[in-house]
């Protein structure tokens, strides 16, 4: 069972509100994501929908990897556009492949990195990473050299990277497709437990069959938006047919 105590605990409860505001996004005259009016207030909300549908721009909508070509994407009240520096220390992005995320040779160094940068006194950094790497189990990975780690390894410890940074809501981009079915499982427990919001893009239909809300996405539109249980089933009856 797990007792979170506030002052270690690697996360930060507050419900984050993402406001699309007539948000679309047309690259080179295409349109990749359609105008999108919408707000997401839930704790856990999962994506899904075909390859090449949008999901992974409307991810990166939420905290300014991707900026709005019409309308706008306002975080707890903060416009992308202009406030993404501020918006990325409330919302972590998980990326699909570690190797985007990873950027120091040793983990350790890597996790640091970002409190560092945050302010936090330096005394206090390895007591966070290391507690960060337990909660993940990959404390043994601490001193580890990054280029080193399976694929596996490397996903948990961007993971961590980016939880040791306590943000309000974590965008998963496709968490668990290089993973075993144990590291998947792991990364399952991992969301579940997180107290911080959490949003899924994922073609794992059964990780986001318990969570509050499932948008499907369909040729850069919000096709579906609804409890998981009719969600998945209106996208399997879709992509059956
Ligand atoms: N920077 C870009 N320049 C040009 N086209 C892009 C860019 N980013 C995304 N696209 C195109 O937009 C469409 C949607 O891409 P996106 O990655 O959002 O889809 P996805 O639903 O996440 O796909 P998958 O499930 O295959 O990962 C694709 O056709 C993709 O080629």
């Amino acid at each position: 069972m797990r007792h979170p105590d506030p002052s270690t605990s690697a996360d930060n409860a507050a419900v984050v509100t993402v406001e699309l505001d007539r948000a679309g996004v047309v690259i080179d005259g295409r349109t990749i994501i359609a105008p999108t009016t919408l707000t997401l207030k839930e704790r856990r909300i999962g994506v899904i929908g075909a390859n090449g549908s949008g999901k992974s721009t409307f991810a990166r909508l939420l905290n300014g990897l991707v900026v709005p070509t019409t309308g706008a994407v306002r975080i707890d009240g903060l416009d992308t556009a202009r406030e993404a520096a501020k918006i990325r220390r409330s919302v972590g992005f998980v990326f699909q492949n570690p190797d985007n995320q990873i950027v120091f040779p040793i983990i350790a160094e890597d996790m640091a990195f970002g409190l560092k940068n945050s302010g936090l006194a330096k005394v206090e950094i390895p007591t966070r990473v290391t507690a960060e790497l337990a909660r993940l189990g990959i404390a043994h990975l601490v001193e580890r050299a990054s280029h080193s780690l399976s694929g596996g390894e490397k996903q948990l410890a961007a993971l961590a990277a980016v939880l040791v940074m306590r943000p309000k809501l974590v965008v998963f981009d496709e968490p668990t497709t290089l993973l075993d079915l144990k590291n998947r499982n792991r990364i399952r427990a991992v969301i579940d437990a997180l107290a911080a919001s959490a949003l899924v893009v994922t073609h794992d239909l059964d990780l986001v069959e318990r969570f509050d809300r499932v948008l499907v996405i369909e040729d850069g539109r919000i096709a579906a938006d609804d409890t998981p249980r009719a969600a998945i089933a209106w996208y399997r009856e879709r992509a059956a047919a």
